[in-house]
């Protein structure tokens, strides 16, 4: 038998000290891992049963709640980031809403596999702040991808081609139409076509790294149908009287034209509940800090 000097048995006390503590650690992840499962089995079982099922009558919070890593504050967070109202009991949410919350807690299953970055959309109505939040966003937020739409367009003064858009011709737009390069595209405000070319997309994607669109209604549903994982987050003026304020207010539209965009801002604005996540432009600062928020995986 080896004789132990002192040195020796501190090494030996500190190994299985080493020991210990890995145990514990790999105790504690399987319990994390455990509560997340019975928070999906929880969920699962208030789908299956009666709507007066103790499963159902939880509350979504105190669901989320339950797995040890989330608290209040995450968990609200995850919730708008769901779309799911702070009151929501499990048993009450609606076929998108239980998708998009069972892909959370299977995704939280198996956080090795859990993509690290997000596809964010940002879409409104006309003149509510998207250009001028997006800029911002650029400006201040440089590690931010927003994507660069291709555009048939005409540059307006100080816009550079490759930074703010591709300024593409007519028959230009309609080859990469033609090569499938666009994730979508629309004509808007009846006017000029838009659209988000795809490759960058992806490979920002791939290299997880978060990307934000700007783009328009029907674009933000186009995504959503080609996507389903994208977040769509809809950006809403303080008040109709203060959008009707920043359109006039731009003057870059006739009359004519401003009363047609106010007429499909009526539509648009209709629309804000297909979105995910809804923000207040009343400051545009504050309101880029949320958007900029939105591309972080929880
Ligand atoms: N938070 C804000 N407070 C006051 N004015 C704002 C705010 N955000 C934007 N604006 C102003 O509102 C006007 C419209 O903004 P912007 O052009 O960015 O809108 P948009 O949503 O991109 O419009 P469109 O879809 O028609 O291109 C601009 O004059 C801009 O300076
Ligand atoms: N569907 C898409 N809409 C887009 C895209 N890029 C921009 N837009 C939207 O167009 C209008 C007008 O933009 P402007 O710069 O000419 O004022 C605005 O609502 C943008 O959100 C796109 O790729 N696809």
């Amino acid at each position: 038998m080896p004789r132990v000097t002192p040195p020796d048995v501190d090494r030996a006390a500190a190994a299985r000290a080493a020991v210990a503590a890995r145990r514990a650690r790999a105790a504690v992840k399987q319990s994390v891992a455990a509560r997340e499962r019975r928070a999906l089995d929880v969920a699962e079982s208030a789908w299956a049963g009666e709507p007066t099922a103790p499963e159902a009558t939880l509350r979504v919070r105190e669901l989320l709640m339950s797995i040890p890593s989330l608290g209040p504050t995450r968990a609200d967070r995850v919730m708008a980031l769901l779309g799911i109202a702070g009151s929501k009991r499990v048993g009450g949410l609606g076929v998108r809403q239980r998708t998009k919350l069972r892909d959370y807690l299977l995704g939280r299953e198996g956080r090795g596999q859990l993509p690290t970055s997000r596809l964010v959309v940002l879409a409104g109505p006309t003149a509510v702040g998207k250009g001028t939040v997006s800029r911002y966003i650029r400006e201040h937020y440089p590690n931010v991808l927003l994507s660069i739409s291709a555009t048939t367009r005409p540059p307006r003064a100080g816009e550079v081609d490759g930074e703010h858009y591709y300024f593409v011709s007519d028959a230009e737009f309609d080859d990469m139409i033609a090569r499938g390069e666009f994730l979508e595209w629309a004509t808007v405000h009846n006017a000029w076509r838009y659209g988000t070319p795809r490759p960058p997309i992806d490979a920002a994607l791939a290299d997880g790294r978060s990307v934000l669109l700007e783009i328009d209604l029907q674009g933000a549903r186009a995504v959503r149908g080609a996507m389903p994982e994208a977040l769509l987050v809809f950006l809403l003026p303080p008040s109709w009287e203060e959008l009707v304020r920043r359109l006039v207010g731009r003057g870059t539209e006739s009359p004519e034209e401003q009363a047609r965009r106010l007429e499909t801002a009526k539509v648009e604005l209709r629309a804000q509940d297909e979105f995910d996540v809804k923000i207040v432009n009343r400051e545009v600062g504050q309101a880029a800090a949320e958007v900029v928020e939105l591309l972080a995986v929880p």
